[in-house]
């Protein structure tokens, strides 16, 4: 399996030099040059599996320049000992006969990012050693709160890479915040970014395309790569939960083999929701994937009409992860969409740098609605959702779960559609604490306490534990002070490297 970029004017390259560079370098994305396809007889045998052999077995599919020992040694080192709070890594909890809720949120970092972040750092090292990098790696992050915690805890003293960490200031929880910038770490770096969370992708993503800076990085012994979704080596991992999750409601007695379901995905960037696009077009049985937008609704807008226009208000939401309005992924999904136009996805990712707009064709857009369905959540949705679902099932969600409830709610009534559906829950309730506590406590238990404080309310209130990466946040020493202005993140780079 090879790599080629969405943009067309890259070399094809192995996974391991897809994963090294992070971002191709004409600035599309790689995705495989190749279909995968996954047939009925082996989707049976994934039942009795673990999450590990699960992965393993997905994994060598796209990375066939690691051997299935090496791939075995990466999900050992990422899933195995006591890194995740559940041998079963990623359960699925049934809530009713037709929804089920997969918990993406036991890694040490208590988000889904986990899931592909404990993996990324043991491809990268063997990806260096395969290509014959002599350069120190530096991944750039640019975050809205949980993949730069769950990539510093990925990185943090590995070998032959430095990590810098972007995150919009005023634009994460504090929880989110605190978890960042007290990360030990001989490589690790957090800047704190005057702006949001587009202000600091976009500003990342320069970096990565200013020629003459990355020249002078290498002179100096140093390549760029990336820990965003952008790096195919992000998204590959989280193929496999969908087809986890599926198995394991076939386990249960829930679902029968070859039955189809639905997944609901609260989505940002739009790497989540993809990976499991890509599951899909393996030959998971997919009905509909449910885009979960909260009020920065520019993926529900483009769903449902064709254009995607980032010209609009940038909400700081609950939902702050899902605060944003350039989905990076969005890519990769029209490139496949289109079948793999590259003049297409130029024009378009063109048009979207310079003018904010772009549309598609009616073709394109029918192909889209095929496989997606889309709407989004209010901010008093979300609560009045955390609140219904803690009353109806005595179960918790975090913020931007209930935004994947509270959509797949309006699908359901929208379409009549009662299809067993999968909601991707993507973090714990205790990392957005004072929404979830809020929600179902009365405001009036916000009162004069702090978030983390709200931590062992929440806990006394509900019976749940504090998520061992979260105990004691508060006492740990910040160890982070950068700022940057939203057009100082190169100079963040240089001063940190140069
Ligand atoms: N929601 C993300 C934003 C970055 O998305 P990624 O999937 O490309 O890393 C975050 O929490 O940082």
């Amino acid at each position: 399996m090879n790599y080629q970029s969405t943009r067309g004017n890259s070399p094809v390259v192995s996974a391991a030099e897809a994963i090294k560079l992070g971002i191709a370098p004409d600035g599309g994305l790689f995705v495989p040059t190749d279909k995968v396809t996954i047939t009925y007889e082996e989707l049976a045998n994934l039942v009795p599996l673990s999450y590990g052999e699960r992965a393993t077995f997905i994994l060598k599919h796209f990375l066939t320049d690691f051997t299935e020992e090496e791939l075995s040694q990466c999900v050992d080192a990422a899933y195995g000992g006591q890194k995740f709070d559940t041998p079963d890594v990623a359960p699925v909890r049934s809530l009713t006969g037709d929804l089920s809720v997969l918990e993406l949120w036991h890694g040490p970092t208590c988000a889904f990012k986990d899931m592909a972040l404990q993996m990324l750092p043991q491809f990268l090292v063997r990806a260096i050693a395969k290509t014959g990098e002599t350069s120190h790696i530096v991944i750039l992050v640019a975050t809205s709160g949980d993949t730069g915690k769950a990539a510093l805890e990925g990185f943090a003293n590995i070998p032959g890479t430095s990590i810098i960490v972007f995150f919009p200031q005023e634009g994460v929880s504090e929880v989110q915040k605190m978890q960042m910038v007290t990360q030990e770490g001989q490589n690790v770096h957090v800047v704190a970014v005057q702006g949001n969370f587009d202000d600091t992708q976009s500003g990342v993503k320069q970096v990565f395309g200013d020629v003459d800076f990355t020249g002078t990085l290498k002179e100096k012994g140093y390549r760029l790569s990336s820990a965003n979704s952008i790096n195919w080596g992000r998204l590959v991992p989280q193929i496999v939960y969908y087809f986890s999750a599926y198995a394991d409601l076939v386990k249960s007695g829930t679902i029968d083999l070859g039955q189809a379901i639905n997944f609901v995905v609260p989505t940002g960037n739009f790497g989540n929701i993809l990976a499991g696009f890509y599951a899909r077009e393996m030959g998971l049985p997919v009905k509909r994937l449910i885009c979960a937008s909260n009020a920065n609704n520019v993926l529900t807008d483009f769903i449902k009409t064709g254009t995607y226009n980032r010209n609009r208000e940038f909400f700081k939401t609950t939902s702050p992860s899902m605060d944003i309005l350039i989905s990076s992924n969005l890519e990769r999904l029209l490139f496949e969409l289109t079948g793999r136009q590259s003049d297409k996805i130029n024009t378009w990712m063109t048009e979207l740098k310079e003018s904010g707009v772009y549309n598609v064709d009616q073709n394109t857009l029918n192909m889209v609605q095929s496989v997606f369905w889309s709407d989004f959540a209010t901010d008093k949705e979300t609560l009045a959702t955390i609140k219904k679902v803690w009353v109806q099932h005595n179960y918790l969600v975090d913020t931007h779960t209930a935004v994947a409830i509270n959509v797949l709610e309006k699908y359901r009534q929208t379409t009549g559609d009662t299809t067993h559906t999968v909601v991707a829950s993507t973090a714990s309730p205790f990392k957005f604490n004072s929404s979830v506590a809020g929600a179902i406590m009365g405001p009036e238990a916000l009162a004069g306490k702090n978030e983390f404080q709200l931590l062992q309310d929440l806990s006394t209130f509900t019976g749940w534990p504090i998520p061992r990466g979260l105990r004691g946040l508060n006492r740990r020493p910040v160890l982070h002070h950068k700022v940057a202005g939203k057009n100082e993140i190169d100079q963040a780079v240089r001063n940190i490297l140069l």
